[in-house]
């Protein structure tokens, strides 16, 4: 299983917000890290294949991010999630299901098994607009799942998480991480010390770091602001 990033570059008029960026992902976690403006959304809406990169390939298993075989293969949780308020999550997951195609009886299955993976089968049958942040986005996570994807993309998953989602989140990505490839952005350090097998860091478009993160070296945070400064003595 192998998830080819090559040489992908992404520009808007004057600004080229990725990079020429090169990059192999295979089964595990991976955590994307840049500040504001970095790139990381375009990096992750090119690699969901909603956005054209201007320069550069990507490929798993050998299809092209356009293609359908590409697609049925993807999970994508945007930053901007759309919820239906006045749906209950079960309804919302079957809504999706059938959006993708999957056979009804599939489907109901499936959702059942989701809302469990993300603890949500208490409130499954409740409309998403009494739900808390943590709980819609545990929803996010389940709607991506629901074509049991090879390649899940997480754009800023633990944004308005209180501490207990957040353990709770990670758990369930550790776990997601052993059967598939699972690239998470976000600008908190301390999400991704706990849970990415590899560290990502994107800078100004350009991929400046990128390793597997040993906890007991040093403080991922230090060594995060440390890249920066290296980048700016150059
Ligand atoms: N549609 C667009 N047209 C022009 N410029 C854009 C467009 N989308 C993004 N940009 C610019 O590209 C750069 C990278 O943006 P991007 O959203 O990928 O960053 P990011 O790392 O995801 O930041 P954030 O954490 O704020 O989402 C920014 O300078 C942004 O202003």
């Amino acid at each position: 299983m192998e998830l080819i990033i090559d040489r992908v570059s992404k520009q808007y008029q004057n600004k080229i917000a990725v990079d020429r960026i090169s990059l192999k992902l295979y089964k595990g976690v991976y955590g994307l890290l840049g500040a504001n403006g970095a790139g990381k959304t375009t990096l992750m809406r090119m690699i969901c294949g909603v956005l054209k990169p201007t320069s550069g390939t990507i490929t798993f298993q050998g299809f092209d991010a356009s293609t359908e075989e590409y697609r049925s293969n993807l999970g994508y949780l945007p930053q901007d999630f759309g919820y239906y308020p006045d749906f209950t999550g079960m309804d919302f997951l079957l809504y999706l299901a059938a959006l993708k195609g999957l056979p009804k009886p599939q489907a109901k299955r499936r959702a059942q098994e989701l809302v469990k993976a993300v603890s949500l089968q208490e409130a499954a049958g409740k409309k998403i607009k009494t739900y808390s942040g943590g709980m819609k986005q545990r929803l996010g996570i389940a709607q991506a799942l629901i074509n049991a994807p090879r390649i899940l993309i997480l754009d800023e998953p633990t944004a308005g998480l209180d501490p207990k989602e957040r353990v709770r989140f990670r758990n369930l990505i550790r776990e997601l991480g052993k059967e598939s490839i699972v690239l998470l952005s976000t600008h908190i350090v301390s999400d991704i010390e706990h849970i990415a097998d590899t560290v990502l860091i994107m800078n100004e478009g350009q991929l400046i770091f990128q390793g597997s993160w040993d906890g007991s070296r040093k403080d991922l945070e230090e060594f995060y602001l440390q890249q920066f400064e290296e980048v700016e003595d150059e």
